[in-house]
């Protein structure tokens, strides 16, 4: 009893020390140094044996001799390269175990040193199989071929191994036996390795197989043939049936037409089963920079098994779970992270594309006019401006990645669902699941699923695509461990970036396949930006604008900043000589008071309707057509033509205004947002609050392009993106961009504040135009009509007429914008109130931009005015 006590405790006592060291082993620094190690011996070994077929000759009298201890001591004698114990290793290993195929042990060692040290993502289990299968093959093989030369040589090529086991199969199943042995071991092993095995093993059987392959291709009963058999059976039953009547060469032209028709249907396959062949040339790609285009050959995964798809139909959710056993079944790729190319010269060094001659020929009507000379000096900002990160190249974390692996398979057959392959794609943030549902499973069942399957996952920010469109996949995004930052620099030093035709360029970050994700504002061509507080809205607009000024020259691009929270834009104060529109008596170009806002949108649409005329008067359908014209010297500048800049209007907290202006705002916008475009006008609205009564149906029908972060309701991410998906994201500039029917799952760059106050300095201390850009005056008629006090009714006193005097009073501040602010009220009507409480004489006159003087003093004083009022 008390033995078997010990017993148990003693091993209690091994298991726990054996998952210490396994602990210990795991530990990233460990597993680095006996990788190492690894290495370092496997080098050793390779010099103990190539030194060991020059020198084991002399070397074997030592290592044979009946004690050679005495002789190794010394050493002295020992010619092979590594020393006394490389000559015993090799000579033991070579000789005495595997012959030749010893190799494959210094093989394996290398591999399974550089995957701990992470350099190579090896799948040690099948390189151990692999190594282990052709290393004992071949002892077979050449100690029964080499058998006979033992004795003259010093060398025995297949090893002692090879050359007993041989020996033994033959004396029982005899030479042809054994041969036999040996070619189906190779055929299996070929096979496991890669199917193609299988077309050559058919063809040496049958070398004119060509033709009859789609037979004997339809006869393997593999599910996943079916579908093509199908298709194989409906072109075959396209042949008319008269083989007996038709002549040799009819019969010969058929089968070509049908055979080159297969071909082409394999030729689509090919890449899906080259995908499934993993060779050491491929890892060996996907491990050193990958190309910017990986096909899914070079995209095969390190780690991607040999096995084919393996079938399950059984339902696994009765079934005790093994998940990391049967989970590496499945076949699962992992794609290279894609570098993005940067250009290969900073193109805005050289950042002024003005060249000589346009300055030589500076007003010379005969050459096309070039709008850059107005501010010829102009620099483009440079990349220096921006902050560069250390360590944000996304790496792929192979043990992150195989446990997301896992559980996604687990977590998807708890719920009866088989797969039958899942790749992956590792972004800057999120890492996109790929998985192909295995024969028989309903994808609407996946979808019925979703809230259960993320809820399983159990991570923040997890995302069901169900399917991803085009794709007949299922998509799940999980969120990395180590989300790394997308820098705003890594994004305007791309080729994409620089090497863009777009017209009006906004880079928006990287999509979850780490491309530089970019869209032409001029085609999307107005955006509403959503997102709850602190996800990331403003550092996108601060994105947005940044790639513009990048991009664009003054004379090419102004932009109108509305800015009711009015810290956020104040950045760009220093860039309104080159790059904003303001209104004429305007003293600030940034708006930040409400009641100029709605005096703006209304100037806009002056602006807009100007451009209009400007378009058809030169008979141009857009302002490219238009500007291309005046470029050309072709629209005479005396009948008002002039060059059009883009106009970008900027409207943070949108909700802000909707409150406080209601349709007096969303009017003017609506009327931009249909009509505008073609005169190269576009609007960027952004809302925290994305409800339905500030992103209403007119504004959501004229923004096509939506940007949604971080959104705090499923209500909030229907009103903006028509679909729920918003509210799982993951906030910090994670994003989802939706153009068009399916949402693009983006890290937003990071631009930081000093960052943008850097290039704002770096725009603003150079040569500006005079004023910021002029917007045509507008004069709101009906603040005219009831603009001058002596046209006010008295008689109709609004009916907040008191309660507004009240609030004057009480501020001592004759503001209109606090009445319309206040009640929620438009700027027309507050303006009528202010005339009556003018008229009624308790503010004074209108001042400038300043609020008017309260001439009532206090309650009393009103409560008597309004008595005579009522008089
Ligand atoms: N693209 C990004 N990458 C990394 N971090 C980001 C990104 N965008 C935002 N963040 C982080 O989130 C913080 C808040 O972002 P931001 O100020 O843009 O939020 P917001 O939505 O504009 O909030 P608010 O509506 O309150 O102004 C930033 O200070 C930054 O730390």
């Amino acid at each position: 009893m008390q033995t078997k006590k010990n017993d148990t405790s003693k091993s209690e006592k091994a298991v726990a020390m054996a998952g210490k060291t396994w602990t210990a082993l795991k530990s990233e620094t460990t597993s680095f140094i006996i990788g190492l190690l690894c290495v370092i011996f496997g080098v050793y070994m390779l010099l103990a044996f190539i030194s060991f077929f020059f020198t084991g000759g002399n070397d074997q009298s030592i290592l044979t001799h009946p004690n050679p201890s005495e002789l190794l001591e010394t050493g002295n004698r020992i010619q092979n390269y590594a020393g006394a114990r490389g000559a015993q290793l090799a000579q033991f290993l070579i000789n005495d175990c595997f012959g030749f195929s010893a190799f494959c042990i210094i093989i394996f060692l290398v591999v399974t040193g550089m995957k701990l040290m992470k350099a190579y993502q090896f799948r040690i289990r099948n390189w151990f199989l692999g190594c282990a299968t052709v290393m004992i093959w071949f002892s077979v093989t050449l100690g029964f071929a080499f058998g006979g030369l033992m004795e003259d040589s010093y060398i025995y090529p297949g090893g002692l191994h090879g050359y007993n086991v041989s020996r033994w199969i033959c004396s029982q199943i005899g030479t042809p036996g054994l041969i036999l042995v040996l070619l189906a071991v190779a055929i299996l092993f070929g096979v496991a390795l890669t199917q193609q095995t299988m077309g050559v093993v058919r063809k040496a059987l049958h070398p004119s197989l060509k033709a009859e392959g789609v037979s004997a291709q339809a006869e393997t009963p593999k599910a996943d043939n079916v579908s093509r058999q199908e298709e194989v059976a409906a072109e075959t039953i396209t042949v008319p049936l008269t083989d007996a009547e038709q002549t040799e060469e009819e019969k010969k032209e058929k089968k070509e037409s049908f055979w080159k028709s297969w071909t082409r249907r394999k030729q689509k396959e090919e890449p899906k089963m080259k995908e499934e062949e993993p060779t050491e040339e491929k890892e060996t790609e996907t491990e050193s920079a990958p190309a910017p285009e990986p096909t899914p050959a070079q995209a095969t995964p390190k780690e991607a098994p040999v096995a084919p798809v393996k079938e399950e139909t059984s339902k696994a959710i009765d079934l005790p779970i093994e998940p990391e056993e049967k989970a590496e079944d499945h076949p699962f790729e992992v794609e290279p992270v894609r570098k993005e190319e940067k250009a290969e010269e900073p193109a805005f060094e050289v950042s002024n594309d003005t060249k000589e001659e346009d300055q030589e020929y500076k007003g010379d009507i005969t050459q096309p006019y070039n709008p850059r000379l107005d501010l010829e000096f102009y620099h483009f900002p440079t990349l220096d401006l921006l902050n560069t990160y250390q360590n944000n190249e996304p790496d792929i974390d192979m043990e992150e990645q195989n446990a997301n692996k896992n559980r996604i398979i687990k977590v998807l057959r708890s719920f009866g669902i088989e797969i039958s392959s899942i790749k992956a794609s590792v972004g800057p943030t999120i890492t996109l699941y790929e998985i192909t549902p295995a024969e028989g499973v309903r994808i609407s069942k996946i979808r019925n699923l979703e809230d259960d399957i993320a809820l399983s996952l159990s991570a923040l920010g997890i995302r069901i695509i169900a399917p991803i469109p085009g794709k007949g996949t299922i998509g799940i995004e999980v969120p990395n461990a180590n989300p790394h930052i997308v820098p705003m620099s890594s994004i305007l030093s791309s080729k994409k970036f620089q090497e863009t035709t777009y017209d009006l360029p906004v880079a928006l970050g990287k999509t979850i396949t780490n491309e530089v994700f970019m869209v032409d504002l001029a085609k999307a061509p107005h955006m509403l930006v959503a997102g709850a507080t602190g996800q990331g809205k403003s550092v996108g607009l601060n994105a947005i604008v940044t790639s513009l000024l990048y991009k664009k020259h003054p004379s090419e691009l102004k932009f109108v900043i509305i800015d009711p929270k009015k810290v956020e834009f104040a950045i760009y104060a220093p860039i309104e000589r080159h790059f904003l529109a303001k209104l004429p008596d305007a003293s600030d170009a940034i708006i930040t008071d409400v009641t100029k806002v709605v005096q703006t949108l209304n100037s806009l649409c002056v602006e807009m309707d100007n451009r209009y005329k400007l378009l058809q008067s030169a008979g141009c359908r857009n302002i490219k057509e238009y500007n291309a014209k005046f470029i050309n010297r072709q629209l005479n500048p005396e009948n008002g033509h002039h060059f059009l800049p883009y106009i970008v209007i900027i409207i943070d907290e949108f909700g802000d205004l909707i409150m406080t202006a209601g349709k007096e705002v969303e009017l003017p916008i609506c009327r931009i947002a249909q009509l505008a475009r073609a005169v190269g006008i576009h609007a960027i609205i952004a809302t925290q609050r994305p409800t339905t009564n500030i992103i209403t149906g007119t504004i959501k029908a004229n923004f096509p392009a939506r940007v949604a972060f971080r959104v705090a309701s499923m209500m909030d991410s229907r009103t903006i993106l028509d679909r729920p998906g918003a509210q799982q994201l993951i906030g910090k500039g994670d994003m989802l961009y939706l153009q068009g029917n399916d949402p693009v799952r983006v890290q937003c760059a990071f631009v930081d504040t000093p960052e943008v106050e850097r290039i704002a300095a770096f725009i603003g201390k150079q040569q500006g135009y005079p004023t910021a850009f002029m917007l045509p005056e507008y004069v709101d008629e009906n603040a005219e009509a009831s603009g001058s006090s002596a046209d006010v009714d008295m008689n109709r006193l609004d009916p907040l007429f008191e309660e507004a005097a009240r609030l004057l009073i009480y501020h001592q501040q004759g503001s209109t914008s606090l009445i319309q602010r206040k009640f929620s009220i438009g700027y027309n009507r507050a303006g009528r109130i202010m005339d009556q409480l003018e008229k009624a004489g308790i503010v004074g006159p209108a001042n400038g931009s300043k609020a008017r003087e309260v001439l009532c003093l206090d309650e009393n004083d009103l409560q008597m005015r309004m008595s005579s009022l009522k008089d």
